[in-house]
């Protein structure tokens, strides 16, 4: 991002028109929604690039953890059947390149987020629903918080299209995203409060498999 302009308050999407150049990769804004902060990208990774991603990550894949926010650890957990791994941030050029376009996208600092985190799930396997902030109120949010501050934002990168099953679903908007390869689905939490609607879930995939990667923004650098 540009040095010279100052820091948002939090990531966003530029507001108006369907095409966004991302210093030279061209993407197309497919949908907005003002409540809860939702954006629909078509064409943010190129098909290489989520081929790539699934080789790279397929060897490193662990049965995903979520976080107890009880505590500030993670666990193993029903609500989560997905196998995933983490890329340290800048780990190879790829993984920097999409960094880079990521935060071009959402006008935050790559320094803001936590790495990449890679997502596959065979038939049968979901992520119920859930909010991706920490909830303040919880004993670990100390422990959680203390690196990187609040998460502010999701950024969901589909890898390729399931057969059937495993949208994203945002039952608070009443929103269902289809998984397309190269699209990604954008949303934010100013407040880490139910009333940001970002409630949402991996649904169920039925037949064939789904690959994610995600990216969570954080207030300052992680
Ligand atoms: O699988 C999905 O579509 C949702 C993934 C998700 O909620 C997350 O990675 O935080
Ligand atoms: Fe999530």
């Amino acid at each position: 991002m540009a040095t010279q302009s100052p820091q948002p308050s939090e990531p966003f999407i530029a507001p108006q028109g369907a095409h966004i150049d991302l210093d030279g990769h061209p993407t197309d804004v497919l949908m907005r929604l003002e409540h809860p902060r939702v954006a629909l990208l078509g064409g943010l990774l190129t098909p290489a690039e989520c081929q790539a991603l699934i080789d790279c990550a397929r060897p490193r894949l662990a049965r995903s953890r979520t976080v107890v926010a009880s505590t500030g650890g993670e666990e193993i957990n029903a609500d989560r059947t997905s196998r995933g791994m983490f890329f340290e941030r800048g780990e190879t050029a790829l993984i920097s390149r999409i960094e880079q376009r990521i935060a071009r996208l959402l006008h935050w600092p790559a320094s803001h987020g936590e790495g990449l985190q890679v997502l596959h799930y065979r038939p049968g396997e979901q992520y119920h629903p859930h909010y991706d902030y920490f909830d303040p109120a919880q004993p670990g949010a100390a422990t959680l918080l203390s690196r990187g501050g609040q998460r502010v934002a999701t950024l969901i990168l589909y890898l390729n299209q399931p057969a059937l099953g495993g949208d994203t679903d945002l039952p608070q908007a009443g929103l269902h995203i289809a998984a397309h390869p190269g699209n990604a689905l954008f949303f934010a939490y100013p407040q880490a409060h139910p009333d940001s609607a970002t409630l949402h879930a991996g649904a169920p995939v039925l037949e064939g498999e789904k690959w994610i990667a995600t990216k969570w923004l954080r207030e300052r650098v992680f």
